[in-house]
């Protein structure tokens, strides 16, 4: 298991068009998500989408094709539950391809991190109308009780954020947040894509307190290793949004430690175990950037 410091902002698009759109506004994190395409298709978008993120410096995660990962040498790739299933995690592991993994209860999440993953997204944390969801709505205090489990590793929140919701969700735990209607349905995209940056980038995270490993695994409390968040001018920290879901497990936030701030600039390892071209930062003793 490796803990990579995602860039807070985390857009999820279906084509390699919006991929040109966003990356030149300094989204530094970008997932190509199509659905019900042909093979040739897929791989021609891949390929262009991954010429783009190079030109820019973003890092392309590639949903559910993870044979065109390894082929085109992406190196980052989302996988749901049941491509779980079906996915050849050591080969993704030998080509040194990092794996986010989708999560929705505590059975999932203990899925994820049996495959040692890079990241794990929690969702839907609000309503969403991009996908059709089994799970409810888990609300932002769900993200905590995540990371509460994750400790280190990377937690992604996905699923009806809007951009004003999306720091609350970083100051709950997340280290990265997910959209995609917010962003691909505004008349502006490109202006909105902007907000989010600006949004996400310098969000003063409340201290956590992250009590020993309890059942799911049993990682270092990441208070012990991450370093101090950065501080974020009024503006930048949106508003806070309640927990509207329902949840099977009701723990909180109960106190205080740190998970640090995750910068979003590529290739600061801090790490030198970590292969050299290793996707993102190591986040255990993060460097804290300004932009
Ligand atoms: C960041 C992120 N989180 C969750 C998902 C959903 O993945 P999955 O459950 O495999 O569903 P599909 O996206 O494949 O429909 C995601 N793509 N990205
Ligand atoms: C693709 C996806 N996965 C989810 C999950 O909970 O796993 S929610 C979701 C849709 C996210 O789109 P929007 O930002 O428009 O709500
Ligand atoms: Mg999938």
């Amino acid at each position: 298991m490796s803990a990579f410091s995602l860039p807070p902002f985390y857009p999820v698009v279906d084509s390699a068009q919006w991929v040109e759109r966003l990356v030149p506004t300094g989204v530094k994190l970008i997932q190509l998500r199509m659905k019900d395409k042909p093979l040739a298709i897929m791989q021609q978008q891949a390929a262009q989408a991954l010429a783009l993120c190079q030109r820019y410096a973003a890092q392309l995660v590639l949903n559910d094709y993870w044979p065109i990962a390894i082929t085109l040498k992406i190196p980052f790739v989302h996988l749901g539950q049941e491509d779980l299933q079906t996915a050849d995690i050591q080969a993704l592991k030998h080509h040194n391809i990092a794996i986010g993994v989708s999560t929705h209860d505590h059975a999932e999440l203990e899925k994820a991190l049996a495959i040692s993953p890079d990241y794990v997204a929690l969702g839907p944390i609000f309503p969403t109308t991009s996908k059709i969801m089994a799970f409810g709505p888990q609300g932002i205090a769900r993200i905590t009780e995540w990371k509460k489990h994750v400790g280190p590793l990377p937690l992604v929140a996905i699923g009806g954020i809007a951009c004003e919701q999306a720091a609350a969700c970083l100051k709950a735990g997340a280290d990265s947040v997910a959209a995609i209607s917010d962003i691909t349905q505004n008349p502006s995209p490109e202006e909105r894509a902007r907000e989010w940056l600006k949004a996400t980038q310098l969000v003063d995270k409340p201290a956590l307190s992250l009590p020993p490993q309890q059942g799911l695994d049993s990682r270092p409390n990441p208070s012990a290793e991450s370093s101090s968040a950065v501080h974020a001018s009024p503006e930048q920290s949106g508003s806070e949004q309640s927990d509207s879901g329902h949840n099977d497990s009701g723990h909180n936030d109960s106190g205080h430690g740190d998970f640090g701030h995750n910068d979003s600039r590529q290739e600061i390892r801090s790490n030198p175990n970590e292969p050299p071209n290793s996707p993102l930062s190591h986040g255990a003793h993060q460097k804290h950037l300004t932009p």
